[in-house]
This record gives structure tokens, sequence and C-alpha cells, in this order.
């Protein structure tokens, strides 16, 4: 059925908003008018965006959806569900399930549940090796014929420099993306949380900021020999992004997320010994933050993504040492940025959703990521008036593990629309 958004406020080249109404069918965007063009098409709904911001659909290169394996933490199903929630449509995700996402058939598993749940396009990366060891290659082209997007053994440093090599070189040779967990085993094992004030106050190891930028100085390296798209995971380090940007400016094919997280929280704001603030990468310094922020204000980090990383609460109750890392990030990440960076006037409306939608396009060369005529139907409504307060109980993902619990923000989606079709709308669930 066509779908008619009116009083839609649309970003223009220059930035400014401008009203407009958009006009799409058969999952594709066909007409984008000035306010007030009187715009017919036979049985189309019409919905009224009310003066809202509508943006292309948020896309996420970094999640983690669970299935299979881990249902208990998240479903292919509630994840799509959260995501359109937190106005995605467009979602990459990792190969840490159980089994690991290393054969074609697993590969086929997520795309199949990802179709079931039809709410947001989900493209899945395979692992670098089996089962995520490091010790022997996937077949790539068995699972690029999959529909696997990319390689990654995230949740893991690829320890050995030759396996790191040969993969990409192998991903180089199909024209494939590495994306890469940055973290070298030796310097980290067992600590909970980076070195700092905060680890040394509560006696806790310390992951050191040297842990991650090995791996990112190895890599590109390793990129540069091999040629391959090299893509560092949730850049979290000062020193890190000093490589990248290095890089970059010699024409190394390099390119880098950051999440919310890593651009809002340090180590010292950790509340206390409580598993909602423990995430790998961890909470870095003051310093790597404001690097971060910096990053990807001047494009050395590309994009922004949650890394999505959904636990249970008894697996969160084990307490700093024990628990798993990770937290969510679908529901929170637009209003998060939006209220501290946009809000408060340091960056523009454009640049954060550009980062969140044409950048992630052009650096994974996906066709989404732009509101024009002949462009996927993607979109996202977002409310920027009301305010809210980020109340965990409420989420549509299984996962509670958040740090922001009880922050207020703005800037909420309100309606998700994928190829043409409403995914999501604030308080209703459409299918
Ligand atoms: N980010 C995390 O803290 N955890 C991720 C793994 C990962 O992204 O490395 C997870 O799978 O839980
Ligand atoms: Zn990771
Ligand atoms: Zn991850």
């Amino acid at each position: 059925m066509p779908l008619i958004i009116i009083n839609a406020k649309v970003l223009n080249e220059d930035g400014q908003l401008e009203l407009k109404t958009i006009t799409t069918e058969d999952g594709v965007i066909t007409g984008i008018y000035d306010q007030g063009t009187e715009v017919q098409a036979a049985g189309a709904e019409t919905l009224d965006a009310a003066g809202k911001l509508v943006t292309p659909g948020f896309i996420d290169m970094h999640v983690h959806l669970r299935e299979p394996g881990f249902e208990h933490k998240e479903t292919i199903a509630t994840g799509s569900l959260s995501a359109a929630k937190g106005g995605f449509t467009t979602i990459a995700c990792m190969p840490n399930t159980r089994p690991i996402t290393d054969d074609p058939e697993t590969v086929k598993l997520v795309l199949d549940k990802a179709k079931e749940a039809g709410l947001v396009k989900v493209l899945p990366y395979a692992a670098i090796t089996v089962n995520e060891l490091g010790r022997e290659l996937t077949d790539f082209a068995a699972l690029k014929e999959a529909g696997a997007i990319g390689f990654t053994d995230d949740g893991v440093g690829v320890q050995n420099a030759q396996m790191m090599k040969d993969a990409m070189a192998w991903a180089a040779s199909m024209n494939m993306p590495v994306i890469a967990h940055c973290e070298d085993n030796s310097l980290v094992e067992g600590a909970p949380v980076a070195e700092g004030e905060f680890a040394r106050k509560h006696g806790l190891k310390g992951i050191p900021n040297e842990s991650e930028a090995i791996h990112v100085g190895r890599d590109i390296l390793l990129a540069e020999a091999t040629g391959v798209h090299y893509h560092v995971c949730h850049v979290s380090t000062e020193q890190s992004i000093r490589l990248i940007r290095q890089a970059k400016q010699i024409g190394i094919n390099v390119t880098a997320e950051v999440c919310p997280h890593h651009l809002l929280l340090c180590e010292e704001d950790i509340p206390g010994l409580n598993a909602n603030w423990k995430m790998n990468p961890p909470l870095r310094s003051r310093r790597d933050v404001e690097a971060c922020i910096a990053a990807l204000e001047d494009g050395t980090i590309d994009i922004v993504v949650t890394d999505h990383a959904p636990h249970s609460e008894e697996e969160k109750a084990k307490g700093m040492q024990l628990a798993p890392f990770g937290i969510v990030g679908f529901e929170t990440a637009f209003p998060l940025l939006y209220t501290k960076f946009v809000e408060t006037g340091l960056w523009t409306l454009q640049m954060l959703v550009q980062r969140m939608t044409a950048d992630p396009a052009r650096v994974f060369g996906l066709d989404a990521g732009r509101l024009e005529v002949g462009a996927p139907a993607d979109l996202t409504i977002v409310d920027l008036e009301t305010e809210k307060t980020v109340d965990p109980s409420t989420f549509a993902s299984k996962g509670r593990n958040t740090p922001f619990g009880g922050w207020s923000l703005k800037g909420w989606p309100a309606v998700t629309v994928v190829n043409g079709k409403i995914s999501w709308a604030e308080d209703r669930v459409l299918n």
C-alpha cells in the first residue's frame, strides 16, 4: 500500500529543516514535495508527522541479537523490535552466537529468522575463524554466498597476526570487509574495567589502553599490505584514534566506529560495583572520551554504532568481576546523542544524522541512508520535543542492562518505516 507522510520536517543539503510531503510505493520513495502540494495516490495510507523530524532510517552496523543459542538474552524478533523502537531500519549482527555464525547454514538461519520477524533489515556478519577460536579460517566464499556482509570475530580479538593477514588477503580478493574487535589478550587477562581511578579504588585489575591500540596498529599495517577494507570496532582510546587518523592520511582503507557510551561516560563516572557499567571495551578516561568525540567530529571515526549487547539480569547480577561484558543500546542511542550533543549546541543535527545514516551506508556500500526519490522507503520519524526518562523496564529488548536508566532525554523515535511499511509506532506494534 502506498504511504504518504505529510508535515515531515526534513533536513536539506545545508542542514536546514523544511516541511515536506513524502510519498512511497512498493518500498521506494516516489516523491518529496513542498508542504502544501496536493499529492494523491489511490488507496494510500496517510501518516501525519505533525512537524516531527523525518530522517533516513538509522543504520547500526554493530549489534548482538543472540540467536541462535542465547535466546534468554535476546531473540532476532525481540532484537528487531528493539531496533525498530530505537529508529533503526538496518542492523548488522555479530556472529558470536551459539553456534557461532561460522557456516552458511547459520547465516541462512539468521536471515530466515530476521525475515520472519519482518521488522528491520538484518545483515549478518560471519566469523573470521571457526568457532571464533583463532585457529582456522572459515570458508569466506561460502559465507559470502550465503549472505554474510563481512567477517569478524567480535567478542574476541584475532590474536595471531598471520591468521589476520590471511583473513584480510582472502577478504580483499572477494571485496569484503574485515571488521575487528581489537584486543590483545595477553594485556587484559581477567580485567573487568579500564585502568584508572575506579579500578584502583576497588582493587580491580585494569584493562590498559594499549590492549586495543596494539591490534589497531598491527591491523592497519596488515590492511596496508593486503589492501582490504579494514573496519575497527568500538574505538575507545586516544591511541587507537591517533593510529587511525594517521592511516587515513596516507590513504590506507581503514574505517572506524564508536558507541554512544564511549562518547558520554568515563571510568570515573562508574557509580559502584554495578555490572551495567561493564562493557568491552571498558569505559576509559576523560581524555579518551574527548578524543573519541573529536574523532567523530573530524571524520577519523566514520560512524556511530550501538554494540547492543543484551544480557540477562541474573548474568549481570554476578558482579563487576564475573558478569559478562556488554550493555543494550538500540533504544537510547539517538536520544542520548541528540540530547547531549545536538541540544547542547556541540553538534549540528545534520552531523549526528549523517553519522547514523549516510556514513554507515557509504562505509559498507549499502543502498540505504538517503532520503531521495528512488531510495528505499526506510524512514525514521523523531519527536525532538518531548522529554522522557529512560526506563529500562519499558524496553522492547529482553536486555535491561544499561547505565543510562533515569536519564532525562529528548529525541525519541516516534515511527519507524521499513520498505514503506510501519515497523514500529510509539506504543503500537504493527506488522
Ligand atoms: N561489547 C561487549 O561488551 N560485549 C559483546 C562483545 C563485543 O562486542 O566485544 C557481547 O557479545 O556481549
Ligand atoms: Zn567487540
Ligand atoms: Zn560487539
